[in-house]
């Protein structure tokens, strides 16, 4: 009837939860998402990179509770932007999300349906709140591990597919040294 509760710790400096589920994402299982698919090609067949890794602790699928789980959002780039998540609706569309920034510095790219984006930039310490139907990335713009803790409802899901093949209408990229969100020229609505 009731669940344990429990407290796990939480490594500021490295992102690591204990006894967390780890997934890792390397740039060759992001193909399609960057811009310069040129770039992308040749730093797959140079090195192939861990683009980011998740530590989940999450919980059967069900309307009330609660997952969480902390990125390691690799510094980098793919041609002028800058590596980031795969980013998601979620399959419930209507669940929303916090997001709680740790280590490093970079931001979040939002979307609604439509296409209306926001880009929010994210420093140890800023909170995100991700509201109910908006598409969320997070984007590393700092040369270190950019990590942040996100806690979202058990029954949320994720929706990927959308994102994959149309993409976001922003893109994150370094202009001159700067760091510039400007439309995304491959953007489909
Ligand atoms: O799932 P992605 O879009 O690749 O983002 C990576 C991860 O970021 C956060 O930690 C979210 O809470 C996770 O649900 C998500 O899986
Ligand atoms: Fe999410």
């Amino acid at each position: 009837m009731y669940k344990e509760p429990f407290g796990v710790k939480l490594d500021f400096e490295t992102g690591i939860i204990e006894n967390a589920k780890k997934l890792v994402r390397k740039l060759s299982d992001m193909k399609g998402y960057f811009l310069d698919e040129q770039a992308w090609k040749e730093l797959v067949e140079k090195e192939d990179p861990v683009v980011y890794e998740v530590y989940a602790i999450e919980q059967e699928e069900k309307d009330g509770d609660l997952n969480f789980a902390t990125t390691v959002l690799y510094p980098g780039k793919v041609g002028k932007e800058f590596f980031f998540t795969k980013g998601h609706y979620h399959a419930k569309a209507d669940r929303a999300e916090i997001y709680f920034a740790l280590k490093g510095r970079g931001g979040m790219l939002l979307q609604t349906p439509e296409g209306k984006a926001k880009f929010i930039e994210m420093v140890p310490g800023t909170v995100v709140y991700v509201p109910p139907y908006w598409a969320h990335r997070t984007v590393n713009t700092g040369n270190e591990p950019f990590i942040f803790l996100a806690v979202y409802p058990a029954d949320a899901g994720h929706d990927y597919g959308t994102i994959k093949e149309k993409g976001f209408s922003k893109i994150v990229v370094e202009e001159d040294g700067k760091v510039v969100v400007k439309d995304n020229p491959k953007w489909k609505e």
